[in-house]
């Protein structure tokens, strides 16, 4: 790792964003040189309320903020549209993304991926920093080997963007990978209200929950014979994202390709 490892992060006044700034300030190897915000443009970050006494400049442009500063990684918690945008401008700049944000379809990650390999450097998207939630997946997934009945519950504050979360899609992507096809529910079922039995990937249902007081939670329910297993996590705050930010920012300095999932860095 770089002794100093040089840092912009996209969405500072966010939710999200606040955390991973505090997170940049107190980690003695990192090094915050600039934000990237939808307004506040030359401003510094010390400059906004509740944040630490960082000089960094604040960007409301990522390509004018890429060109003139010169960074390592760029950590993105924005929303799916910029997330993406920020990206591929990352990419083109040669500073490595580590992506929060969601809303990525497989689409997006062959495409982005391909391109991380062509210009040979790293990028790690995670839908989910939070150790507890890799873990949640990867017992999934090993559930899955046994159950094959299987629905997932995402739940969610209600300012949440896109749905289903990228948790619930990348739970499902490595459920699917292992789960024979089967379409859940039975054969002849009609919804009678449109929606009711929530989305399918694969045929595999997918159920978001949006409510205030909420933070990020999920459970996996698998059925069988006479039991059925329940794998719940919850995020009670922001703060169990930031172990998680912390080690993909290590590690995409690292790696030549996309990263999908921390669980793919996670020892
Ligand atoms: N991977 C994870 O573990 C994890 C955890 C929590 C949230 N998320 C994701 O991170 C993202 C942010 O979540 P949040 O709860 O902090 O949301 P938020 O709405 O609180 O913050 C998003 C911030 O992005 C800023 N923004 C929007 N467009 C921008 C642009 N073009 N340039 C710069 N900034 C821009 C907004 O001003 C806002 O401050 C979401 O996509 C969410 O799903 C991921
Ligand atoms: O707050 C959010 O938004 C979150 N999004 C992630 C997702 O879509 O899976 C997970 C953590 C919180």
């Amino acid at each position: 790792m770089a002794a100093n490892t040089k840092i912009i992060i996209a969405g500072p006044r966010g939710k999200m964003g606040k955390e991973a700034v505090h997170l940049v300030h107190e980690t003695e190897e990192f090094q915050l040189v600039a934000a990237v915000d939808s307004k506040n443009n030359g401003l510094t970050i010390k400059e906004l309320p509740g944040m630490p006494d960082e000089n960094a400049f604040i960007y409301d442009d990522m390509q004018t903020c890429l060109e003139e500063m010169e960074a390592d990684v760029l950590i993105d918690l924005t929303t799916p549209t910029a997330g993406k945008h920020h990206l591929e401008l990352a990419l083109d700049h040669h500073v490595r993304p580590v992506v929060g944000t969601t809303g990525f379809t497989p689409e997006d990650i062959t495409r982005l991926r391909k391109k991380a390999e062509e210009k040979e450097i790293g990028a790690i998207i995670a839908p989910n920093f939070a150790v507890g939630a890799v873990l949640m997946m990867k017992f999934s997934q090993m559930a899955a080997k046994y159950f094959s009945d299987v629905e997932i519950i995402e739940m969610h504050h209600d300012n949440k963007l896109d749905a289903p979360s990228g948790t619930a899609a990348k739970t499902a992507a490595l459920i699917n990978e292992v789960r024979p096809h089967k379409e859940q529910g039975h054969p002849e079922e009609q919804e009678e209200l449109e929606g009711a039995r929530g989305a399918q990937v694969d045929g595999l249902r997918v159920h978001s929950v949006r409510l205030p007081g909420l933070v990020a939670h999920q459970e996996v329910m698998f059925g069988g014979s006479g039991q059925t297993l329940t794998i719940r996590h919850d995020s009670i705050n922001r703060q169990s994202f930031m172990p998680g930010v912390k080690l993909a920012v290590e590690n995409v300095l690292r790696v030549n390709t996309l990263v999908y999932g921390l669980e793919n860095i996670m020892e």
